[in-house]
Order: structure tokens, then C-alpha cells, then sequence
């Protein structure tokens, strides 16, 4: 049984072929970042206030017009049938069986559409978000955007740091470069004629500018946020050019190793859009702890990546609808716990980074008596 989002990780990799286990796994070169994400949250400490909670917490939340149950978004994942043969389908119906959001990737196994009818067949309500990377051919750009809104997408999430793909070093070594046969990226099936979904219709462009953002604007009335903005000049401009809100993103690790842990860059970020656009973040994100920290430094929701492709490779629609139901536990007794009735009473003063820096262990000489716990050496 698992009880925990690392749980899915293990049971998952049981099961899955390791070469599939390293592409969800793994990060662009030597995965520092990757790292960083995780072990940012560990440093931060929570300082709970005791005395003014309430028996029930309010979890709810608004963004950009659409409502969840959860602060918790599934962030866009590709490749979902890969390790389930449901894919997104399954993912979709445990989102919306929570309440949480779902952004479809654009490099989904079964098309955008498919997948809203099957959440509206479900009798569950949750948004689904589309993710989109700018095609340098704006008329795909366009249609891939049509398709996402007739499919009811309430926000397009525009992923701005793959100006090339990052290498991830471990698909290298595997010669994983392709999706199996027999599947296909159904969003990018016949947008032009005769096109069949291969993984290679998808344009990384070095190109893209803040004229693309800016074009985007104009086709489509959907909100729309940039996935992977980390300087907060950046962040400026986003603001400046009507972006509707941020998803503060290293991609997972996945593109430019080294940058900073998505939770380091927080509060700059939140500290430039000065509260005029919501701020989401990503990376790293594995406990109820994890997600408060992000909320009381600013953002407005937390998402999560890898551990949604673990459980659903773990249990399928089972398994995701498990994690996110970890997910709200942990959630609800860290508000308990830190004095909140609801996500608005979670302020930075619940925060703090250590004064001493690390904690040493105690330092004992070789031979010493260390009974008392002293420090010796
Ligand atoms: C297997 C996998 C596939 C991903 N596919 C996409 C994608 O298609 N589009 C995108 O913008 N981000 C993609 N990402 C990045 C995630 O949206 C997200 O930023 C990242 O996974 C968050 O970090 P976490 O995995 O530590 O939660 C992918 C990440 C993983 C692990
Ligand atoms: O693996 C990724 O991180 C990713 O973003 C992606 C994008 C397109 C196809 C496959 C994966």
C-alpha cells in the first residue's frame, strides 16, 4: 500500500521498464537541479501558530476563473500511455475526482478532446488546462489552440523554457528517443494533412519572442499563463505584456540544469508581479508540508509532475485518485497544524530558513566517551 507520493516511485519502478522509469526519472545533464527542487523544501522550516484553527479546513480555490477542490495542480506530463494503457483518460477522471486541475500536455496519448469528454462522462467537474509549446508555423499554433478550447480547456499553459529540448542523459544512454509503436501524440494528428502524431511534429524553438506572446493574446480569450519564466525580470515583462499569470517552472529539472530550486526563486518572483497575476509553482513538490511552504511564500497553488506519472504506472486512475488523496490529508492537517482554517492564512511568518544553517550531528574524537552527547573534536 502506499502512503506516501515517494511510495508511487518505488511500487511504479517495480513494474516498469527501467527505460521508461529513467525518462520520467531523470533531468537534463547532471540533474542538479532536479535534486535541488526536493531538497529546497527540506530546508525551509514551518513556524506553526497554535490557538486560532478551525474544525474544518477550506481547501477551495479560485484561478484565473477556474475552480478546484485543491491547491494542487497536476502539472503537464507527457506520454501518459506509456505507462498506462488508459493514459490521460485515467489521469483525468482522478483529477477530476478530486477536484483538482489537470493541464493536458501537448504531447498527450490521447487527444485533448478525448480526454474532456471522458472527465464529462465521469460525472466529476474539474477544469483541464492545455499546455502549449509556439509552433514557428502560427497556423498549427492556431489550430492546436482551437483544439483545446473547443475541447472547454479554460487556460493555455504556454512553456517558455524549452527553447531547445534539454538533454536528458539517461534517454541517451537508453536510445530513448521515440514513443512505441501503436502510439502517437493524438493532439498533433492531422493538424496539417497526412500528419501522424510523431513526437518529431513538435517544434522547440529557439526563435520565440515576446511578439509571439503578445500574437497569442489575440487568438484566443483564454487566460494565459507562461510555464518556466524564472528571472523575475522576466516576470516583469510577463505582467507587461497581459500574461494572466505564471507557472514557476524549472521544467522538473528537465531543461537548463543548474538554475536555481523553483522554491529558492519564489519569493522574487512573487516579490515582481507585486500580486497583480497569480504565481503557481512547480518542482519537488511531494508533501502536504511541501505545498504550504510554496502557498505562505505567495503562490496561489503548488503543481506536480512525477508523481502523477508514478501512481498512475503504480495504479492506474486508482492510483492517481490514492496520490491526490494523500495529497489533500497531508494538506489539511498542515493547516491544522499550523493554525489555518483556510489557504488565506497561510503568510510567510509560517516560514523561516534556519538561523544556524545545517544543525551539525555531534562531533565525537575516535575513541571518545560520547555518552553525554558532547561535542569533542
Ligand atoms: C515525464 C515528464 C514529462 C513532462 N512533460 C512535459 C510536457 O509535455 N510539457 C511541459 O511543459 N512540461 C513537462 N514536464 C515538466 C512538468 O510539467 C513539471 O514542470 C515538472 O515535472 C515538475 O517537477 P516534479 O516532477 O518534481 O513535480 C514533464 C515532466 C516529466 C517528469
Ligand atoms: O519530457 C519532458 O520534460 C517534456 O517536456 C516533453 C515534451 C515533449 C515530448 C516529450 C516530453
Amino acid at each position: 500500500m502506499q502512503y506516501t507520493a515517494h511510495d508511487f516511485e518505488t511500487a511504479a519502478r517495480a513494474e516498469l521498464d527501467p527505460v521508461y522509469a529513467d525518462f520520467i526519472a531523470g533531468g537534463a545533464r547532471d540533474e542538479i537541479t532536479v535534486r535541488a527542487n526536493e531538497a529546497a523544501f527540506g530546508r525551509l522550516q514551518l513556524l506553526p501558530r497554535v490557538l486560532r484553527g478551525s474544525a474544518v479546513r477550506d481547501l477551495d480555490v479560485t484561478l484565473l476563473g477556474s475552480r478546484a477542490r485543491m491547491p494542487v495542480l497536476l502539472s503537464p506530463t507527457a506520454f501518459h500511455k506509456l505507462v498506462d494503457p488508459e493514459g490521460e483518460v485515467a489521469t483525468a477522471r482522478a483529477a477530476a475526482a478530486a477536484g483538482a486541475i489537470m493541464i493536458v500536455s501537448m504531447a498527450s496519448t490521447v487527444a485533448v478532446g478525448e480526454i474532456a469528454d471522458a472527465v464529462r462522462a465521469s460525472g466529476d467537474d474539474a477544469p483541464l488546462w492545455f499546455q502549449l509549446y509556439i509552433q514557428p508555423d502560427l497556423e498549427i499554433t492556431e489550430a492546436l489552440v482551437r483544439r483545446a478550447a473547443d475541447a472547454g480547456c479554460t487556460a493555455l499553459v504556454v512553456t517558455v523554457d524549452s527553447a531547445v529540448l534539454g538533454a536528458g542523459e539517461r534517454n541517451r544512454r537508453n536510445g530513448f528517443h521515440d514513443l512505441p509503436p501503436g502510439l502517437r501524440c493524438e493532439n498533433l494528428v492531422d493538424l496539417r494533412d497526412g500528419e501522424r502524431g510523431h513526437v518529431r511534429q513538435i517544434a522547440m524553438s529557439a526563435e520565440l519572442n515576446w511578439e509571439h506572446i503578445d500574437w497569442l493574446r489575440g487568438v484566443t480569450d483564454l487566460p494565459v499563463l507562461l510555464k518556466g519564466v524564472l528571472h523575475p525580470e522576466d516576470a516583469r515583462l510577463a505582467v507587461r505584456h497581459g500574461v494572466d499569470g505564471l507557472l514557476l517552472s524549472n521544467h522538473g529539472g528537465r531543461q537548463l540544469d543548474t538554475v536555481p530550486a523553483t522554491l529558492e526563486l519564489l519569493p522574487e518572483i512573487v516579490a515582481a508581479v507585486a500580486g497583480r497575476i497569480p504565481v503557481v509553482l512547480d518542482g519537488g513538490v511531494r508533501r502536504g508540508t511541501d505545498a504550504v511552504k510554496a502557498l505562505a511564500l505567495g503562490a496561489s497553488a503548488v503543481g506536480i509532475g512525477r508523481p502523477v506519472m508514478w501512481a498512475l504506472a503504480e495504479g492506474g486512475e486508482k492510483g492517481v485518485r490514492r496520490l491526490l488523496e494523500l495529497l489533500r490529508e497531508e494538506l489539511d492537517d498542515t493547516l491544522a497544524l499550523c493554525g489555518a482554517s483556510g489557504l488565506a492564512d497561510l503568510t510567510p511568518e509560517l516560514v523561516r530558513v534556519p538561523a544556524w544553517g545545517p544543525v551539525p550531528g555531534p562531533v565525537v574524537a575516535p575513541g571518545a566517551d560520547h555518552r553525554f552527547g558532547g561535542v569533542i573534536a
